[in-house]
């Protein structure tokens, strides 16, 4: 059976005795594009920085390349693309200067992607970087991420700080990359609309737990919110994932009648983020 890429099992993080992730279980294969959406302080930056070994779980275990997190060998290290939520070094260089920098680290670069993306979000090689704008510099780090072709790409908010025609763009050359050279891509986003555009999967996290991973797909036809009056109302059949007097979000629905529900409605993925944070 075919490995995952990046595979987190059960995993728990306490930082300053707060819970921070809860029983994470996620797996990533060639393939899929993985959108983590969660609310700021969710958790999302650690997960994504406990794949890469800069932080180490209480409990659990996280492999990458069937490799523990935590020794990842220097041959795998090169396969990995990771482009933090801030900070980006190369103060000082020119754009050409750091990219025959970076490129020198991975011999699978690609300059014609390279040189594609340069020009497509017009920055010149010969420009400062410390002239760049955060958008800008976003891009480069982007550009330097995924010019190497990595089979497994982690990115923290990557397009936070670009504008929504370079956000288009950007997020379609990901999932291409994706399709082509069976890479699997984790981003984390707040961005819902971008995450429907591109992700084959979404993981929705909400204060350390993973409350819902499945296709997107699956998620769009199978989510609803269901209203009654009666609260005894039998939903064992589906997945809850929130409930008060006069309503569920149930998961797994399947177009048959609910006894005692009064409307049974789909969701966007935006309605359904705010519905399990009301
Ligand atoms: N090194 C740390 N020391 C103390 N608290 C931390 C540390 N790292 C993370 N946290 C806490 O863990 C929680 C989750 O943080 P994290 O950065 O993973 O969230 P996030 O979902 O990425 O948020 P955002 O969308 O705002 O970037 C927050 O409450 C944060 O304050």
């Amino acid at each position: 059976m075919e490995q995952p890429l990046l595979s987190y099992k059960n995993v728990y993080k306490t930082i300053n005795s707060k819970n921070i992730l809860k029983n994470i279980n996620l797996d990533v294969y060639p393939g899929m594009v993985i959108g983590l959406l969660g609310k700021n302080g969710a958790g999302k930056t650690t997960l994504l920085r406990c794949a890469l070994g800069l932080v180490t779980p209480d409990m659990g275990d996280i492999s990458v390349f069937s490799e523990p997190s935590l020794q990842i060998n220097a041959e795998n290290k090169a396969k990995i693309g990771y482009v933090a939520q801030q900070s980006f070094g190369y103060e000082g260089f020119k754009i050409a200067d750091a990219l025959a920098l970076h490129r020198s680290f991975y011999p699978n670069w690609d300059t014609e992607l390279e040189t594609k993306w340069l020009g497509r979000f017009e920055l010149s090689s010969t420009a400062a970087i410390s002239n760049l704008s955060i958008g800008q510099r976003q891009t480069l780090a982007l550009i330097m991420a995924m010019a190497y072709r990595p089979k497994l790409l982690i990115l923290d908010e990557p397009v936070a700080s670009l504008d929504p025609i370079a956000r288009r763009e950007f997020m379609s050359d990901l999932f291409d990359l994706a399709l082509d050279s069976g890479s699997g891509i984790l981003f984390s986003s707040h961005i819902t609309s971008d995450i429907e555009r591109v992700a084959s999967h979404i993981a929705l996290i909400k204060e350390g737990e993973l409350l819902l991973f499945d296709e997107q797909d699956e998620i769009r036809e199978t989510i609803r919110k269901v209203n009654f009056t009666d609260n005894t109302i039998n939903l064992t059949a589906y997945t809850v994932l929130a409930q008060n007097k006069n309503s569920a979000i149930i998961y797994g629905y399947n177009n048959e009648t609910i006894d005692g529900a009064l409307s049974i409605n789909p969701l966007s993925l935006e309605q359904l983020f705010v519905e399990l944070h009301a």
